[in-house]
């Protein structure tokens, strides 16, 4: 069945009302074209917020050529409601196997990106491995994940990028409202709607408190949930603690919970050991970027049957008659599940101006820049803050010079003068 082009539109509208910042911003752009005659490459989970980013890039003169991020996360609608514009051709798919997104990645790189905007590093890294010879020319790129930072930082440390890259995830105009606010909210909002069960009482035990982690956790309190969190490293299950919730390793939190959700971009967090003590019911999900934080294969290795349980739910059924629960194949509970949509417009809005406004400023600035990942500089990230406080007509006060000089000071007679 073709894609339904109208319903695509309609997604895209809906999406430009909310994304006020990116209106704003190709109001900026319309004379001065930053990214005039640039082909610039956009891998991320293609739904409507991202389609406005797209038609964003385009309004700032880009030739814009996109892809998924992840087999399971696009919408044919608005892939297809995107590439009927100008300036725009794009190749993702939903449902798909891990070996046709490869496909139309490598489809997509035949445009000769000069930049990249990634998800979790995806395109830049087949780019860097796969096809060097798109080095060539090649300005630089912009990475919105944690996991995408770590490959970039991993590619190097090997002295395997030639290009500079601006890690836009650690902003805080990134970070502290995406990862928290919008994984947050979105995946408990999207697990909720697939389940169609009650969070108030149940046991969920969170694995990881990181930015996505403190989000899913403090969100799901407030809904009533009684929080574990699982951690590796000390400081963060110091905050956890702190912050009121319940703090253990795995193998206990295993045999307590009741609703399992991942978000520590690491691997096997759930695995084997810890299917065999989860009570019969159990329910996992994921929010880190790959679909490997649980162990699925391990899981399957103990199961007698596997059902779908609901659409979007397998259920494996143990030996000793235990039904455990996987949503959306543990890909990411917020954007793969069969009614997912992602985080909310407003939060997409200032990640991905985040990630427009850094790209213009790099390809600005690339020839003072060396190779490496660098971090995005504060006047990018203030002026994202600003231009979303002026949407919200919300205004704040400005330092006097008094105050400035003040704060400017260490010599006791100007400090306390
Ligand atoms: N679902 C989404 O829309 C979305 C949005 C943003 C980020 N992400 C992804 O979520 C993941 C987490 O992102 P973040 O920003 O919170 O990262 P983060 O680095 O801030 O936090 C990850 C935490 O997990 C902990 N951890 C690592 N291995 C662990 C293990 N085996 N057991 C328990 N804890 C462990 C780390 O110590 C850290 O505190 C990444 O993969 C990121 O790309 C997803």
């Amino acid at each position: 069945m073709s894609a339904d082009i109208e319903l695509g539109r309609q997604k895209l509208a809906w999406a430009r009302e909310h994304m006020p910042v990116h209106a704003a911003l190709r109001q900026r752009w319309a004379s001065t074209w930053p990214l005039a005659g640039i082909t610039v490459g956009v891998c991320s989970h293609i739904e409507a917020k991202t389609g406005v980013f797209v038609e964003t890039l385009a309004a700032a003169g880009a030739e814009v050529v996109f892809t998924g991020s992840e087999p399971g996360s696009s919408q044919d609608d608005v892939v297809a409601a995107l590439n009927e514009q100008d300036g725009i051709v794009g190749y993702a798919r939903r449902g798909i196997s891990d070996a046709e997104l490869d496909e139309l990645h490598n489809r997509a790189l035949t445009h000769r990106p000069r930049f990249i905007l990634d998800d979790a590093a995806e395109l830049t890294a087949r780019m860097v491995h796969q096809h060097p010879e798109l080095l060539e020319g090649f300005i630089g790129m912009c990475e919105q994940t944690t996991t995408g930072i770590q490959r970039i930082q991993a590619m190097a440390r090997e002295g395997a990028i030639r290009f500079p890259a601006y890690a836009v995830n650690n902003t805080p105009m990134k970070h502290e409202f995406d990862n928290i606010h919008g994984t947050g909210e979105s995946s408990l909002t999207n697990l909720l709607q697939t389940t169609n069960l009650l969070l108030a009482g149940k046991r969920v035990v969170i694995a990881g408190y990181g930015d996505c982690g403190l989000g899913l956790a403090t969100k799901a309190r407030s809904l009533g949930a009684r929080v574990m969190v699982t951690e590796i490293e000390p400081r963060q299950a110091l905050r956890a603690h702190m912050a009121g919730f319940e703090v253990g390793p795995m193998a206990e939190a295993a045999a307590w919970g009741e609703i399992f959700i991942t978000a520590t971009g690491n691997r096997e967090v759930i695995r084997g050991e810890h299917f065999d003590v989860m009570r019969d019911g159990a329910l996992m999900a994921n929010a880190g970027h790959f679909n490997v934080e649980i162990d699925a294969e391990a899981l399957a290795g103990r199961a007698e049957e596997v059902t779908e349980a609901r659409p979007g739910i397998a259920e494996y059924r143990t030996a000793d008659g235990r039904r455990l629960h996987l949503v959306a194949e543990g890909r990411l509970v917020n954007l793969a599940t069969p009614t997912a949509m992602g985080h909310p417009a407003e939060v997409m809005d200032t990640t991905f101006a985040m990630q427009a406004v850094a790209a213009c400023h790099l390809v600005a600035h690339a020839e003072g820049l060396s190779p490496g990942v660098h971090a995005v500089p504060d006047e990018v990230d203030r002026d994202v803050a600003e231009t979303r406080l002026t949407t919200l007509g919300i205004g704040i006060d400005e330092l006097t010079e008094s105050q400035r000089r003040f704060l400017e000071s260490w010599r006791i007679e100007d400090i306390k003068g």
